[in-house]
């Protein structure tokens, strides 16, 4: 049996005399539910002493049990794994690259892959290697797979013939290999196999399995007869999962590219391309301990100093990045320290964004468990999978991927949307088959995903990806050690923003976004736009981006979202300026702006070369932490949403340019984080409260009749904001020709109920009010319905009309309508908080241009004395 639960207590290690002579034992109390456990762990296992300490989880798997004095008492034996903080999913490669060098693996992390030829060609060879275990033809896969990586090649200065040749060499000998008659019909390959085990902590993806064995690709050369230790290693974390699975995975291969592809006279070693070897019981104990080993100082937040493997730092390729990075932060090392100290200020700063940024990661590893934690149902709940699908059909592509289609019995709601990653799975997503696929189409009845492997779907699971964690280590890297000192004298507070004097008029009838956009095109370091709702950021943002331009500045546009990207875009456009290279996935780009899309396929010469003349480059900020990006050179970045970003996530677009310039309104939503802490607040935030002369206020709003935006103003803007124009400010629903229904703003009393999170009566209210409006001839599309609870959201959402857009404020910022109905989920008391905060609450009251009615009981809502100032403004 498994003993599984949290540590409360370690003692010391003993040695003992035992039949089989001397040996170490530890024990350890371990906590499962109510009972306490005591186990003891013998031989390499007490190794853990080292790092074991209360409050870890601890799982030992097939502990022995035996009774003594009244009490079970546990203890590894011969089938025995030790694992420490099994939740922290570790991925394989980083248990290889822990292996060689703790160091290098922990600065592997924080600097993240540069652009380099070597990369890119393997990432490219992988890919044919998968092509030919699913049969396709050399040439095709090749010529395919190069082209798909055109753009990263011409940033890298490669023609398509070279690196075709290059990639011919490396995959011929697969082929080759493939061919040898070494292979039977027997054998059963599968290529690229998604691992998750959350007995032993770990996840990776195995370039493929023949026979049930892991076979590993690598695209180097190795005349050793053996594989190296580091790619066994590997290969070995590959056998311990499907081992789990049942599978008794003894061998493992390590295919080394490269060897055939030299002269043959070029050594003596040997050349075979396939290395085979056995998995013992030994080597895949030591994959535990090492894994243990990576997630006790991820567990304790300490910096990996090289001494905790017998590391060789003079033969190693990263000395001198090792060393630099910990004579900068003043980090102990094996390789010892170079460079200059960094200030006391920097380095704290760089210490507490990294374990926030850390503890960031552990909730997403959190988010993982509940793939294994939660019951499907559970999990359907929480909108994180779409179960209970009925396979129907599936059909090969002409590139050998597959498009798998299954029906769906009821379309419950889910924050899985089209155009999403997600693991597609059998019912079963850690201990069955899945695999990643992408949303291709998801209608009411039915979904379409494709996939590299087909499987039995039966269930879509939302995947929570580490990558936007790795990207702001890699961007708070990227800021503390190598951006220009200026930035960092400003940033830190060391020395003020400065700025060009000189006005000029570029938008007349607005002085405040006149200012602003001087003050963009004058700041030497950065400046700031704070935009309330409705107040024209967009319309701003696309001034100064072409000013920018006709002044010969190169500018990198960004934003947290996708669509906040597209929208500046558009409004880039509507002022005529078209030389735009948009950067973003497919399905992530709105249609009407995929003209500007750079295809990362294509001749490299001919996709590098559109984006490095583009003089307007647009992404996501995630997307300016890639590779491609991380290329670029910008004069300016423009952020937008800057108030919904995490200080990392804005470092990404702004390391990337000489000057910066965010737009944001920190009294809307915050940013995202699932730790909070010092990620939740945007780096907008504090530079405009450290640095408020170096921002300007948009005060005039373009959306809510006065009687709306009276609210929001006086609460959230000092009372500074106001309506544009008279028409804005006097707008009724008799302009879009709807008569007898309330205008402005309306507060309807519902009695509350004790349900926390839903109130059914509310929700009938909220749609007989929904209705009104629709029957007096407002279109769907034009009304609005804010929840703050998913549940309360699925609620109303059966009940009122197609085409009614109902969802929660976060869903809704950046949106508006003529008519919103606002649900405060009625509740007799203030216990939970409504809108988690009143940023929240800002922007539920700030969507409506006409009419606004706010649903809720008004004896709990007056409790808060913000609410109590909301419902005697909405009763008047
Ligand atoms: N100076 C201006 N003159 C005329 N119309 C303007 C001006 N500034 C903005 N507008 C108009 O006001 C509307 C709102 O502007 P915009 O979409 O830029 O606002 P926003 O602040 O980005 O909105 P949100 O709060 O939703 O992000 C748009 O229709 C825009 O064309």
């Amino acid at each position: 049996m498994n003993v599984r639960g949290e540590v409360t207590e370690v003692g010391e290690v003993r040695s003992v005399s035992t039949q089989y002579g001397e040996r170490d034992v530890l024990d350890v109390t371990v906590r499962e539910d109510a009972s306490f456990h005591e186990v003891s762990l013998w031989g390499k296992w007490t190794e853990s002493a080292e790092y074991l300490s209360p409050g870890m989880e601890l799982v030992v798997t097939d502990a022995e049990e035996r009774e003594y004095a009244g009490e079970t008492e546990y203890a590894t034996g011969k089938e025995s794994y030790v694992v420490v903080e099994p939740e922290f999913l570790v991925n394989v490669t980083d248990i290889r690259e822990f292996v060689q060098c703790p160091r290098q693996y922990y600065l592997s992390k924080l600097q993240a892959l540069p652009l380099k030829y070597a990369v890119t060609k393997g990432t490219i060879v992988h890919e044919v290697f998968g092509d030919l275990l699913r049969g396709r033809d050399l040439d095709d896969a090749i010529d395919e797979r190069v082209r798909e990586a055109g753009l990263e090649l011409g940033l890298l200065d490669k023609e398509f013939a070279e690196v075709r040749e290059d990639v011919r060499q490396n995959a011929s000998a697969i082929e080759g290999w493939l061919n040898q008659g070494l292979l039977t019909e027997e054998d059963e390959w599968r290529s690229e196999y998604t691992l998750v085990s959350d007995t032993f902590g770990i996840k990776g993806r195995c370039d493929a399995i023949r026979r049930g064995m892991p076979v590993e690709l690598k695209t180097g050369k190795n005349t050793n007869r053996d594989p190296r230790f580091h790619d066994k290693i590997q290969a070995a974390c590959y056998a311990l999962l499907l081992s789990e699975r049942g599978v008794p995975a003894d061998t493992g291969t390590l295919l080394y590219t490269k060897n055939a592809a030299m002269a043959r006279n070029e050594a003596s070693g040997d050349l075979s391309p396939a290395k085979e070897f056995s998995i013992g019981k030994g080597l895949l104990e030591f994959v535990v301990r090492t894994r243990n080993h990576l997630a006790a100082l991820e567990w304790s937040e300490t910096t990996p100093t090289g001494y905790e493997a017998n590391a060789k730092c003079e033969y190693c390729f990263e000395q001198d990045a090792c060393m630099v990075v910990s004579g900068r932060l003043g980090q102990e090392s094996k390789a010892g320290q170079i460079g200059r100290k960094l200030p006391e200020a920097e380095r704290e700063y760089f210490d507490d964004l990294y374990d926030a940024i850390e503890a960031e990661r552990r909730e997403v590893h959190r988010e993982y468990a509940k793939l294994w934690k939660q019951s499907p149902d559970e999990r359907a709940d929480d909108d994180r999978a779409i179960v209970g699908l009925e396979p129907d059909s599936r059909e090969e592509l002409p590139d050998g991927r597959w498009r798998l289609t299954a029906k769906r019995p009821s379309a419950a709601t889910s924050k899985i949307r089209e155009g999403d990653r997600v693991l597609a799975n059998d019912g079963d997503p850690v201990h069955g088959t899945a695999e990643m696929a992408r949303v291709e189409r998801l209608d009411a009845d039915e979904v379409v995903v494709s996939t590299d492997e087909p499987v039995e779907l039966r269930r879509l699971d939302v995947y929570p990806s580490d990558l936007n964690v790795s990207r702001m280590l890699s961007a708070l890297h990227d800021f503390v050690l190598k951006s220009e000192e200026r930035r960092r004298d400003v940033l830190f507070g060391r020395e003020d923003p400065r700025f060009e004097s000189g006005t000029e008029t570029f938008i007349d009838n607005n002085d405040a976004q006149n200012a602003a956009v001087n003050r963009a095109l004058n700041a030497e370091d950065f400046a700031l736009v704070h935009g309330p709702p409705g107040t024209g950021k967009t319309y701003t943002i696309a001034r100064i981006v072409r000013e920018l331009v006709e002044r010969g500045e190169r500018v990198l546009l960004s934003a947290f979202t996708n669509r906040a990207v597209d929208n500046a875009l558009d409004a880039i456009e509507s002022q005529g300026f078209e030389d735009v290279v948009r950067v973003g996935t497919e399905s992530g780009v709105r249609e009407d702006m995929q003209t500007y899309r750079l295809s990362k396929s294509g001749d490299p010469r001919e996709q590098a070369e559109k984006l490095e003349s583009a003089d307007v480059v647009a992404a996501t900020t995630a997307t300016c932490g890639s590779r491609i990006l991380r290329s670029q050179e910008f004069d300016v970045a423009l952020v937008d949403e800057a108030s919904q970003l995490t200080e990392p996530d804005t470092l990404a677009a702004a390391n990337r340019a000489e000057r910066f310039v965010l737009v944001g309104d920190h009294q809307q939503l915050p940013p995202v984080v699932r730790s909070g802490g010092r990620l939740s607040e945007s780096l907008f935030e504090r530079l405009i409260e450290q640095y408020p002369d170096a921002g300007v206020m948009l005060d005039q709003q373009y959306r809510m009749s006065q009687r709306i935006q009276a609210f929001s103003s006086t609460e959230f803007y000092d009372g500074q904001l106001r309506p544009a124009t008279g028409e804005v400010a006097g707008q009724s629903l008799a302009d879009i020709g709807v008569t007898g229904v309330p205008e402005g703003v309306r507060f309807e009393h519902v009695e509350g109920t004790d349900a926390a999170h839903t109130d059914a009566r509310e929700a009938e209210r909220v749609t007989e009010l929904v209705e009104a409006y629709l029957d007096a001839g407002v279109e769907p599309g034009e009304v609005g319905v804010i929840a703050p609870f998913r549940a309360q959201v699925t609620e109303i959402g059966r009940r009122v009309p197609d085409g009614v857009a109902v969802d929660t404020v976060d869903r809704f910022q950046g949106s508006s309508k003529e008519v919103i109905v606002v649900s405060f989920v009625a509740s007799d008391d203030m216990e939970s908080p409504i809108f988690e905060d009143y940023r929240r609450l800002n922007v539920a009251l700030s969507r409506a241009k006409k009419a606004m009615v706010l649903v809720g009981d008004a004896d709990a809502l007056r409790t808060d004395d913000t609410y109590r100032r909301m419902v005697e403004w909405a009763s008047l």
